[in-house]
């Protein structure tokens, strides 16, 4: 099947994910003409395309505020230390009071420097030089220096309202994060034919959905891969029983068959029990992957009935996937095989070839034994085709820790075999996305009360059912139509399990309760919907066109808390980079989170009133600023937004 293998030639140093927004600039002429110069240097340089169309994309693109006063300390750390000009800026939040950001690099340049004839005494004073050599900027308000060298930085609070503004009446695409990376694969939710479909695949399905929509909304090309395990030797044993108890198999439609977890289990019993089956399931695999029609055809109906129960969790969750089962890749595997024996990377080992790999005390298993080929084969085949065929960037794969070891020898080989640089810094990568188990209320594993494996159609189901009880209790089954209570009822439910997922740190084990995920109070999706809701009525009540407000008005933000509210805002565009770089969805949670926190504070207090103020145009435009921002946070954790409550 496979001609030549090309091997990829992995990039020229790519840059760090520094430029990454679209997010647009005020800053004077004079300062963006030095930083253009700057920036360019430090673009993903790693394509061919041209300097000329980077720096016209660039114009636009100045990134988050954290990457504009990147550029900026960037410049006059050229100007501080010029014999240092790999250094780049460190800049973070600030936690105190004294700014908004901070540059951390005096310390770390004093410790550089000292010793070579610098005329700096000590740390404080390279900070006191990086803050005179800053570039003057609309962007910033004041600077000072404290402790042993930070450089604080006041935002000015001008810029800050013309920059969410500027985002309301552009939209908020406008600070998408940009990423240098053009296209990517997400291997999520991938469940296996037959098998059960259990709360590991739901996680699956939901955190990569929240990586993948994060990467759509940077603009980067995303395969939703669902790398579903169709292929196999449990495929004889069930073409076997489905011969046995359909000798008209075309009949064995999903109704007919029912259950197929339990007709998989059927069958296992038959296989362990009778040899004589077990050897006509044996023959099975080999008439099966020697392409014999009746065999193929047993073998897409079972698949189809799986796909089948499949697409009911994948409509409820609202989540779109591409399958290329592993079945697709095995004719692949023998070219990549054969490419990695050339390359004398395959070795012998009791019966199999193996892939060694530095630091495992175990091998990577590429042909077993028996001359078959196995999971690993078929990673190796699909990594190939990922790189190769599909020309991805970053292959992402969303499983269970479990699953860690495996995946850290498939990466290990592909970078053995030069198919992936050694170094993750860069895009091309490959990146596995581990988590934890969901638990019962028991502490253990979770499961029904009969220790059956959790339907997940059902376990939605009664998100969705609990939900909706909640609104009718809460009256709403006479202020609203059937139609707006079933909406509801999903919104909340499905959102409900998907938020008490993703906000935790994906590493970490969780345990499963409805009572928990659904209450209206707390860091659940039930609140922060409501939350939502809430911002929308008050816009509502103040009968204004917020449409119009948009361009006709303007934003202050003259009090405290209306600061705090505008700078969370404008943190956003970082937020999203940081999640995507670091394939996080709890950082987005915990955004969204505060943003809702912070906007109570600002909401409920006396001296910020909205409606029928002097300052409600401006407060209302910052409310719809808040509701934009908080929709496009559900909008990436693949939550439906409500708009009354
Ligand atoms: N390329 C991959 N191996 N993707 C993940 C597949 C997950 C596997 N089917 C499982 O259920 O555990």
């Amino acid at each position: 099947m496979l001609a030549s293998i090309t091997l990829l030639v992995p990039p020229a140093s790519p840059s760090p994910f520094l430029s990454f927004s679209r997010f647009s600039p005020s800053i004077s002429a004079s300062v963006s003409d030095l930083v253009r110069v700057t920036s360019r240097r430090l673009a993903w340089a790693s394509k061919t395309e041209s300097i000329a169309t980077m720096a016209t994309e660039e114009d636009e693109c100045m990134g988050s505020v954290k990457a504009q006063l990147a550029k900026l300390f960037e410049v006059s750390l050229k100007v501080t230390v010029p014999n240092e000009p790999d250094v780049e800026p460190l800049i973070a939040a600030c936690t105190g009071k004294f700014g908004d950001y901070q540059c951390n690099n005096a310390m770390g340049l004093w410790s550089k420097i000292k010793g070579k004839g610098t005329q700096f005494r000590g740390p404080p004073a390279v900070g006191e030089a990086i803050k005179n050599n800053l570039p003057t900027s609309e962007m910033i308000e004041s600077c000072s220096v404290a402790g042993p060298g930070f450089v604080n930085v006041v935002l000015s609070k001008s810029w800050m309202a013309k920059s969410i503004q500027k985002m309301l009446s552009e939209g908020i695409d406008t600070w998408a994060p940009m990423p240098p990376v053009k296209k990517a694969v997400v291997d999520f939710s991938s469940p296996n034919i037959a098998k059960e479909m259990h709360v590991g695949h739901l996680r699956s399905t939901i955190i990569g959905d929240t990586l993948a929509r994060m990467l759509e909304f940077s603009k980067v090309e995303v395969l939703r891969r669902n790398h579903v395990g169709d292929w196999g030797t449990q495929f004889g044993m069930l073409i076997e029983f489905l011969f046995e108890k359909f000798p008209n198999f075309e009949d064995a439609t999903e109704t007919a068959i029912g259950d197929l977890q339990a007709f998989y289990k059927s069958s296992k019993q038959r296989f362990d029990a009778d040899p004589a089956f077990k050897e006509r399931a044996q023959q099975a695999v080999v008439r099966l992957q020697g392409g014999e029609d009746k065999y193929r055809r047993a073998w897409a109906q079972i698949c189809e009935i799986s796909r089948t129960e499949f697409h009911k969790v994948y409509k409820r969750l609202g989540v779109h996937l591409e399958e290329k089962g592993e079945s697709f890749y095995n004719p692949y595997i023998p070219g990549v095989i054969e490419a990695l024996t050339n390359q004398g990377l395959v070795e012998e080992s009791q019966g199999a070839r193996v892939i060694f790999i530095e630091g495992s005390n175990i091998p990577l298993i590429v042909v077993k034994s028996d001359g078959g080929f196995n999971y690993a084969s078929t990673d190796m085949a699909a990594l190939w085709y990922r790189l190769n065929e599909e020309k991805a960037e970053w292959i992402i794969y969303v499983t269970d820790v479990g699953q860690q070891q495996h995946f850290d020898m498939v990466f290990k080989a592909a970078k053995r075999a030069g198919w992936l640089p050694h170094s993750d810094s860069s895009y091309l990568k490959a990146s596995h996305v581990g988590f934890g188990l969901v638990l019962g209320e028991d502490g253990k594993r979770f499961r029904t009360r009969n220790t059956e494996v959790v339907r997940l159609v059902d376990l939605l189901d009664e998100a969705k059912s609990r939900s909706k009880a909640a609104l009718i209790e809460r009256g709403k089954g006479e202020e609203w139509t059937e139609d707006e209570i079933e909406s509801t009822a999903e919104a909340v439910g499905y959102g409900a399990v998907k938020y008490a997922d993703l906000k935790n740190n994906r590493l970490t084990n969780y345990t499963f309760n409805f009572d928990q995920m659904l209450n209206d109070k707390g860091n659940t999706a039930v609140y922060l919907l409501y939350a939502h809701a809430r911002i929308c009525s008050i816009i509502r009540r103040s009968g204004k066109d917020v449409e119009e407000l948009k361009n006709k008005g303007t934003l202050v933000l003259g009090h405290k808390d209306e600061r705090d509210l505008g700078l969370h805002l404008l943190q956003f565009p970082e937020v999203v980079e940081e999640a995507c770089t670091n394939l996080l969805p709890n950082v987005l949670c915990d955004y969204l989170y505060n943003l809702s926190e912070i906007f109570s504070k600002f909401y409920s207090n006396p001296e910020c009133k909205v409606v029928g103020s002097d300052m409600e145009t401006s407060r209302l435009l910052l409310c719809e600023a808040t509701a934009v921002v908080m929709r496009k946070c559900f909008n990436l954790l693949g939550i439906t937004p409500i708009y009354k409550i």
